[in-house]
Formats: C-alpha cells, structure tokens, sequence
C-alpha cells in the first residue's frame, strides 16, 4: 500500500517582521498554507491581515524574516513566475473602465503568459471554462463597472482562476455579498480545495471560518494569537477577546459548530469594556 502524500507547505512566511515608521505592524509571524488547505485568517480591524497577504505576495518586503514558496525563497522567482502559482483577490476592486467581464477575466490568463501577446483561442476557451464554472457565463458580455458587487466578486476570483495559480489568497471576499452569494462563495471556495487549490482568506465573519476552514490563523495586534483546528480555534473566550461580545457554540444537527451571540451579555461586555 501507498503511504498518502504528507501535505506540502506551498506558501509560507517566517518571522516575518514589518514596520511603518515607528509601528511594528506585524512582529515576527509564522504562517504557513500547506497543498489543499483552506485557511482562515482573523483578526479586527488593522490588526495586520492585508499587510501580511502583501508580503506574502511580494508586494511589500519584510523587514526580517522571509516568505518562501515551495520551499525556495519568494525573491527567487520571477513576477511572473509568481502569477503562475499565487492569484489574488483584492478587496473592493473598483474598476477604471467599463472592460466586459470576459476581457477582465482574460486579464487573468494573460498574467501568465505576459501582457504583451495577443490572446489565442485557447485563452478564449479557458475564460469561458472559468465563467462556466463559477455559473456568471451570462455576464460574459456585460461590463464590469455595471454589475452588481458580488458579481464583480466571482469576476475576480474567475480572474484569479484563470490565471492557473495553485494558491489563492482571497482579502475578505464576502464583504458586500448578499447572503445567497456568501454561502455560494463558501461552497465555491470549498469546491476549488477539493480540485486541488490552496486557499488563504480573510474574513471578520467567524461562521465563514467555521465553515469551511481546515484552519484558522487569528491575528491581533500583529501577532499570531492562535493557529489550528477550527472547533479548538473557536471558542467563546477568543470571540470575546476579538470582538468584545459574548457568544455560545453549538454543535448542529450535521455536527457543525454554531456561532450563536448572546444579545443580552453582548450588551454586557460593552458595558464591562466601557467601565474598564
Ligand atoms: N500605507 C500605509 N501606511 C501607513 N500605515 C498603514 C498603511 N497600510 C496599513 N497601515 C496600518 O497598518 C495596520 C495594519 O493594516 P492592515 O490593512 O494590514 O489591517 P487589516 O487587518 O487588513 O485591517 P482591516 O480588517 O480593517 O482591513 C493598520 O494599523 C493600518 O493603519
């Protein structure tokens, strides 16, 4: 018999340490997405997760510490050789010009292969294989500045998709989406783990993270507050440590874990916090 393959550590960053000025943003985190995972990234407002995705994709460089990809370090590989294995999906993309949906989407597969070519029928046909896939074929002709936000929202994961990157790192993707397009993100975002993506999102939702999360990362002030199994990550004592309300976890009738906040001690907490 086959011993299974150990999961790879696909992306990772280590110690990594950055500053803006005098502000240490994020003070030596370790942070790791390993082949099929789905991660979930936590944290309130300004705790350091959009600046943790852009060193983690070589926007911005840390100041110690290092990200590698694969094993070898990110410097290493070429801009473009990072398009063809890390996509991303940014938050509240606003678009300068009225580009139909296919035409963004094809900006996807270009990133591959290089602005400059013409695209081919290839590029054609993969583009209508990724609107397929994540069922928007009939936006295909509209433009992307006249479509609604969650529409603009699996454009550009069509358009990370394209790109044929293995990692996806997604920057708080249900913001905006209606309930229907939440939970059919969550499904899709399950579906691409499950066809052999890695994935790493931010969300302020922890039902998400519980969701469909394999783990979940919480950061806070900058720092790894915790790192592991969603049902041992998600407890009422870290929900209120993050959020400052107070919360129970259930268990459904799938054996899920629920996230149910308590109105009354939530006004509680404010109270304790105001008089703290
Ligand atoms: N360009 C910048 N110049 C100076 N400070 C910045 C800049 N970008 C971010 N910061 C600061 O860095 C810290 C981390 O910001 P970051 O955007 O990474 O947080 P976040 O966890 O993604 O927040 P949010 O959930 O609100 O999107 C914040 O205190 C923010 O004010």
């Amino acid at each position: 018999m086959m011993t299974p393959a150990l999961p790879v550590e696909c992306l990772e960053a280590l110690a990594v340490h950055f500053r803006r000025g005098a502000r240490v943003i994020l003070d030596d985190i370790t942070i790791s997405l390993k082949s099929g995972e789905i991660v979930a990234l936590l944290g309130a407002n300004g705790a350091g997760k959009s600046t943790l995705f852009r060193i983690l994709l070589g926007f911005l460089k840390p100041e110690r510490g290092e990200v590698r990809l694969g094993g070898e370090p990110l410097a290493d590989f070429s801009r473009r050789a990072l398009a063809q294995r890390i996509a991303y999906v940014p938050q509240a993309h606003v678009a300068p010009f009225p580009y139909k949906v296919h035409d963004v989407v094809l900006l996807g597969r270009l990133a591959e292969t290089g602005i400059f070519r013409a695209p081919q029928a290839a590029d054609h046909r993969a583009v209508d294989e990724v609107l397929e896939r994540l069922a928007i074929t009939h936006l295909a002709t509209r433009p992307y500045t006249e479509i609604s936000g969650g529409e603009r929202q699996l454009t550009l994961i069509a358009r990370a998709l394209a790109q044929g990157a293995n990692i996806l790192i997604l920057d708080e993707p249900m913001t905006g989406l209606d309930y229907g397009y939440q939970i059919r993100l969550l499904k899709h975002l399950v579906d691409l783990a499950g066809s052999g993506h890695s994935i790493l999102f931010s969300t302020h939702n922890p039902e998400h993270a519980v969701r469909v999360a394999t783990r979940i990362v919480v950061l806070r002030d900058g720092t790894i507050m915790a790192d592991g199994p969603p049902t041992q990550i998600i407890t009422p004592s870290l929900i209120r440590a993050l959020y400052g309300v107070a919360v129970s976890t259930l268990t459904n009738v799938e054996g899920q874990m629920v996230i149910v906040p308590s109105m009354e001690r939530a006004l509680d907490t404010r109270l304790e916090t105001t008089r703290a």
